[in-house]
């Protein structure tokens, strides 16, 4: 594969929380301008390889390339939608001042966001059907609400590449399509995206790649190559023998 095609190289990344490994040995190599799904059971380590590879997170060993250089470098072309539940609602603060607040990777810490980021802010607003709630406090949404908000503020950090955590979680099943339609507006503006996502029956309509992930990397690859049955069964093999085992005295 060509150096230019590559958004993004993991190598040999291995992290740990209190010594226990969450993420072994991973070797990952995202292509530019696809759209790609990370699915793996509950605890197969999916948020952790995207918060290490964006620097939340400080590996073990290993490291990833953005471009083939170093994150630091490109912050300002990656932009990370959190999972909903990880954040801090009860902030005082409202829908419109959080979405100009994405374009402070492009303004730095100093300035204050302008007339110009906030015709952005409305902009991106209106694109997740959100306008009307512009001054509504964050701590008054409902969670698909407080998902558009994100990515919202997401779209007007205008990147190169977005990682997003199961966006799609709690949210209503026109919030979902909605969603998905802008991911594929990113995709054919030549963005990368990669997405955690939980719902399996999904995966194949919603991406055109995919990692399979538990602890270790099980494969990854376009869509018909790395979706297949036997990688499933590997990915998912020890939480379906935990189920059985927790539930022994049922089946
Ligand atoms: N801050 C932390 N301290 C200690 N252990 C953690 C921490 N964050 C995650 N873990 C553990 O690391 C493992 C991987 O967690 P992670 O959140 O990356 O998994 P995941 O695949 O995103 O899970 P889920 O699908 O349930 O969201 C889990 O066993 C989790 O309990």
């Amino acid at each position: 594969m060509r150096m230019d095609k590559i958004a993004v190289q993991v190598n040999d990344l291995t992290v740990a929380y209190h010594k226990k490994p969450v993420l072994w040995d991973i070797d990952l190599e995202i292509p530019s301008g696809i759209l790609m799904g990370i699915v793996g059971p509950n605890g197969a380590g999916k948020s952790t390889l995207i918060k290490t590879m964006i620097n939340l997170i400080k590996p073990l060993t290993g490291r990833t390339l953005f471009w083939g250089e170093d994150y630091k470098v490109n912050r300002k072309r990656i932009a990370y939608v959190p999972q909903r539940g990880s954040v801090d609602w009860d902030f005082p603060t409202n829908v419109l001042d959080v979405v100009t607040m994405g374009t402070y990777g492009k303004l730095g810490w100093i300035k204050r966001p302008g007339k110009k980021e906030k015709e952005k802010g409305i902009k991106a607003l209106e694109k997740v059907d959100m306008l009307s709630y512009s001054h509504r406090q964050i701590s008054q949404l409902s969670g698909g609400q407080q998902q558009r908000v994100f990515l919202a503020r997401a779209l007007v950090q205008d990147a190169d590449i977005y990682f997003m955590d199961e966006p799609f979680q709690g949210v209503d099943a026109k919030t979902e399509k909605a969603i998905i339609k802008l991911l594929e507006e990113l995709k054919d503006r030549g963005k990368t995206v990669v997405v955690v996502h939980h719902d399996l029956h999904t995966v194949p309509e919603y991406f055109d790649w995919v990692t399979l992930l538990n602890t270790i990397i099980i494969d990854y690859g376009p869509m018909k190559e790395a979706f297949t049955e036997e990688n499933l069964k590997k990915t998912y093999k020890s939480a379906i023998d935990a189920f059985y085992k927790n539930h022994e005295e049922v089946v």
